[in-house]
This record gives structure tokens, C-alpha cells and sequence, in this order.
């Protein structure tokens, strides 16, 4: 997953964004990159790392003007290593357009061979967002050859025909020179955009873009809205705001968002499609303690813990349900951030030890129920269990607020090839063994979205739970699709192999 942010302020937008994306870090902790925009120039920098490494004094420097845009990536597509797939990315033509992705497109392979055959546009990297970015660049190119400028309807009328050439997940905002700001989603809003605003003390309205209202608040803006499945907005530099729902004939726009944004990706403080994370965290917590009474004698369990850190407001609601104690086993290192997202099986490996320290008062002669909300590769389960019977723990059972994993994810997380994921051919007590835990209990698919549509009845109805079940909303994903991906994935993964030097990890 990455994070997207864009601004059009009144007063300079380096810092803004810079908190912002601060804000967004858990979304993408790979690179990360600014553009703004200064009257006629863009000015941009992006490197790999996280926010703090990325943005020096000087950098920050550079960064002039009082709007613009800024990422955080989490790679899903091309190489994971490179600075040259960092985002923001630039085009000269027409006008000059930077753009950030969130997100990723299912069709890469067939929208880059059109932009060469057709468009005579070549990519010269491996990313999808900038595949994405180039047929934005031609097709405003095509719809502003009738008119004397571009204003809003022309983009609109750009973004319609975007929408019918590229599918997959997008939830992307940009710049065009000297014009204005733009943010759009794809036509399931599988990806979060969030709109806020901020009224300077002269009155004047400022304007922002995130991909969670937490980025918005924690800067000052107030939350308006999300951006609906297929709409696209303009934000003019001359103060014009606008927006149309861009849906190619034949087609339709229906909100069906990313059940693992709330399990997972997304920070609890964010409100996404009217939904609070925190709130669908507790309702897991509520379900999934039903799930563990009509599996097991609540008896045998001592007390309740939480991975932490995502897991925790469920494992609280849990305990509470279940009128056991809670207890905090684990202590998190701040310094080592999400695992999930890091590359390489050895660094997350490590990483989980680096990151979680048990404490042995907690584990000796008990019977503890872990909780967390997903088992995905299983690297946590299974270093977690371990370091629970190490400090002493006497059973160890295991709760996960997700179901099993079993299908990759092709919308913008890496949820890697079906080999990888620890439950795809494997029932509950087959994880449990490999894991080395005396139980494992998943949530039920349909608990899960019912706990999530519960903290705001009505408002979601169905979500992309295509890693979960293996049912794709866009459509085009089949075996064969993910049989190409899992071995352009080895491929790769060959080729990092083979250029490592004396390192030891998989990339
Ligand atoms: O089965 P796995 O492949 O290990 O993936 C699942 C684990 O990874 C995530 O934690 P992470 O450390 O990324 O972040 P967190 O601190 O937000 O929980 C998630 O919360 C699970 O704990
Ligand atoms: N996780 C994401 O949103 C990734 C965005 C884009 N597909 C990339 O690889 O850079
Ligand atoms: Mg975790």
C-alpha cells in the first residue's frame, strides 16, 4: 500500500506535506517523494527510505511554492529496490503533469503495449503508476486539441477515457502545470481518498487530498468527504473547485473498498468511505471472541494478548467479551516499524525479534490466547509462538481478527504468490502445527465485513475480499493471470538472487 497527499494552500506546502506524509508512514515505509508546484515550475524530489531519511533541511529547501503533492511507497509493481519507480513521477507533455499512485493496475502488461503501439509513448520503467501517469498525459492531450485551454470538463473528459483503458486499483492524485491539482479513484474505490479542507486567517480556502483523514487532521484540515468510486476532482490554482463522476459508457462506478484497509492497513485514528478503522477494529474483537466461544471451552484460556501493534483495539474488545484479563506480553521497539511491509522474508524475519520482546512474568505456566489480526506469510505467528513457550507459556492458542489468507492480492498489496501464504492449501489445525501453536481460529469472512458494516449500517455493502476468497471485483484476474504473476514474481526474485552480493536476503 502506499500513501498519497495533495495540497493547494495559500502560504508554502513543503512542511505541510512533510507532516502529512509523516502521517501516512505506515502505508509505505520503501521510499518516498514530494512535488510542488511554484508558479511555473515543479519542483521535486524523491528518494528510498522512509520520510525522515528521504527529506533533508536542503531538500525541504528546494521544495518551493504553496501547492503540492507527496507519496510514500510500498511496492507492488516493478522492482522493489529501485529509486526510479519512487513517486512522484513527471511527464513534459501536455503541460507538464506530476503524478502519485495508490494502488495498482491489473492490466499493466496490455495498457504499456498500447501507449507504444498506439500512443508512440514508451515506459522505461517497470512501474505501473507511471503507465497510469502516461495515459492520463495522452489521453488530455487528445481531449484538449478541440478547445483553446484545459478546464475542468476537459480533464473530466480525460479521466472518462482513462477509466476505460486501465483496471485495477487507483487512487491517485497529480498536478498540471500552472493549472491545478487533481485526485481521482478508480470506479470500485477499492483504493481510500479523503478531501479536506482549511480556511486560512484571511478567509481563503485551502484545499487537501489524502489517502486517510488522519493525514488531513493531524496537519489542521478538517475532514469534507471521500472522493466517490470513479469521480474525479480539480482543484484549480485560480481557486475553482470541481468534480464529475468519470464513468466510461457501459460501465459502472460502485464502492466495493479494500476489506484489509481496516483489518490492516490503515491507521485505527482514519475514518475511510464513513467508516471509523478504530471502531471496525472493536467490532472484530466482538466476532471473532463469538468464533472462539463456539470453538473452545473459555476456561482453559488465562488471559488475552495483542500483537501489537494493529491487533490491539480487537484484542481489547476480545478480552472484554470474553471476561478474561488483558495483558500486554509483548513490548513493541518504536524504532522498528511495520514488518509486513518491509522487503524480504529475511529482514521481516529479524525484524519481528528486533521489534516485539516478550515479557516472561506474563507467559510462565499460562495459558495464552495471542491475538492478532491477520497471519498473512505466518513470519509473526510463528516467531511470536516461539518467543511465548520460550518465556514459559504453557498452552498457546492463536486468534486471527482476519480469515485465512489463501489468494494473493493484486490491488496494491504485496500479498505474494500462493506458495508464500502460509494458510493457501492449509486448514486451521494445519496452520496451527506449522506455527506451533495449540490452536488457531480464524475469523469468518462474513463476521469480518459484517463487523466492519456495522459501525456504520448501510454504508458499505460489499468490499474486494479477493485475498480471503479469491473472487476478483475487476473481473479480469483468472488462474492463468495469477499463475503469470507468481512466476514473473519468481523470476524476479531470481534475478535479485543472482545480483546479490554476499547479502542474505530475498528481495
Ligand atoms: O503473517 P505475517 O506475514 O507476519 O503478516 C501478518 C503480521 O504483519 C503485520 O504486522 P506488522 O509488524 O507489519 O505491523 P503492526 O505493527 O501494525 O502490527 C500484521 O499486523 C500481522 O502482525
Ligand atoms: N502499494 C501501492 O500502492 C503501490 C503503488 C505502485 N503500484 C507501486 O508499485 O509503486
Ligand atoms: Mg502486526
Amino acid at each position: 500500500m502506499c500513501g498519497v497527499i495533495g495540497v493547494v494552500a495559500t502560504s508554502p506546502v513543503n512542511q505541510l506535506i512533510y507532516d502529512a506524509l509523516l502521517l501516512l508512514q505506515h502505508r509505505g515505509q520503501d521510499a518516498a517523494g514530494m512535488a510542488t508546484a511554484n508558479g511555473k515550475r515543479f519542483f521535486m524530489h524523491k528518494n528510498k527510505g522512509m520520510v525522515r531519511e528521504v527529506f533533508r533541511t536542503r531538500n525541504m529547501r528546494d521544495l518551493l511554492g504553496n501547492a503540492g503533492i507527496g507519496h510514500v511507497r510500498y511496492p507492488t509493481a516493478g522492482n522493489v529496490d529501485s529509486l526510479e519507480e519512487a513517486q512522484p513521477f513527471y511527464v513534459n507533455a501536455p503541460y507538464g503533469i506530476v503524478l502519485a499512485h495508490n494502488g495498482n493496475l491489473t492490466n499493466t502488461d496490455d495498457v504499456r503495449d498500447i501507449l507504444f503501439r498506439l500512443d508512440k509513448r514508451h515506459i522505461n520503467t517497470g512501474s505501473d503508476s507511471e503507465a497510469l501517469l502516461n495515459v492520463l498525459a495522452h489521453e488530455l492531450d487528445h481531449a484538449i486539441k478541440n478547445t483553446d485551454d484545459l478546464t475542468p470538463d476537459v480533464f473530466f473528459d480525460a479521466m472518462t477515457q482513462v477509466n476505460k483503458r486501465v483496471k485495477g486499483a487507483y487512487a491517485c492524485v497529480g498536478m498540471i502545470a500552472r493549472r491545478g491539482l487533481f485526485g481521482f479513484r478508480d470506479l470500485n474505490g477499492i483504493r481510500p481518498l479523503v478531501l479536506g479542507e482549511k480556511t486560512d486567517e484571511s478567509g481563503a480556502k485551502q484545499y487537501m487530498l489524502a489517502s486517510e483523514s488522519v493525514a488531513l487532521e493531524g496537519v489542521g484540515f478538517k475532514t469534507v468527504r471521500d472522493i466517490a468510486p470513479g469521480e474525479a476532482i480539480w482543484i484549480g490554482f485560480d481557486g475553482q473547485i470541481k468534480s464529475r463522476i468519470c464513468v466510461p459508457d457501459g460501465m459502472q462506478a460502485r464502492l466495493i473498498p479494500c476489506l484489509f484497509e481496516y483489518v490492516y492497513f490503515a491507521r485505527p485514528d482514519s475514518t475511510m468511505d464513513g467508516t471509523s478503522v478504530y471502531t471496525a477494529r472493536l467490532a472484530m474483537g466482538e466476532t471473532l471472541a463469538d468464533k472462539i466461544l463456539s470453538e473452545m471451552d473459555i476456561a482453559d484460556i488465562d488471559v488475552v494478548m495483542p500483537i501489537p501493534d494493529t491487533s490491539r483495539p480487537c484484542a481489547m474488545q476480545l478480552a472484554m467479551k470474553l471476561g478474561l484479563p488483558y495483558r500486554e506480553g509483548f513490548i513493541k521497539n518504536r524504532y522498528v516499524g511495520r514488518t509486513f511491509i518491509m522487503p524480504g522474508q529475511e529482514t521481516r524475519k529479524k525484524s519481528v525479534r528486533q521489534k516485539l520482546t516478550p515479557m516472561p512474568s506474563e507467559f510462565k505456566g499460562k495459558n495464552v490466547l495471542l491475538v492478532d489480526d491477520s497471519i498473512v506469510r505466518g513470519t509473526t505467528s510463528q516467531e511470536i509462538v516461539a518467543l511465548a513457550r520460550e518465556s514459559g507459556a504453557n498452552k498457546v492458542y492463536f486468534a486471527s481478527a482476519a480469515p485465512a489468507v489463501k489468494y494473493p492480492n493484486v490491488y496494491g498489496i504485496d500479498m505474494p504468490t500462493r506458495t508464500e501464504l502460509i494458510a493457501h492449501d492449509k486448514t486451521p489445525d494445519q496452520v496451527g502445527q506449522m506455527i506451533t501453536a495449540d490452536k488457531v481460529i480464524y475469523q469468518d469472512l462474513e463476521a469480518l465485513e459484517n463487523a466492519v458494516r456495522s459501525v456504520n449500517e448501510g454504508h458499505l455493502r460489499q468490499f474486494d475480499a479477493s485475498c480471503f476468497n479469491g473472487q476478483y471485483i475487476t473481473g479480469d484476474i483468472d488462474l492463468a493471470y495469477l499463475d503469470a504473476l507468481e512466476c514473473g514474481k519468481n523470476e524476479a526474485k531470481a534475478a535479485a538472487d543472482l545480483l546479490k552480493v554476499g547479502g542474505d536476503d530475498e528481495q
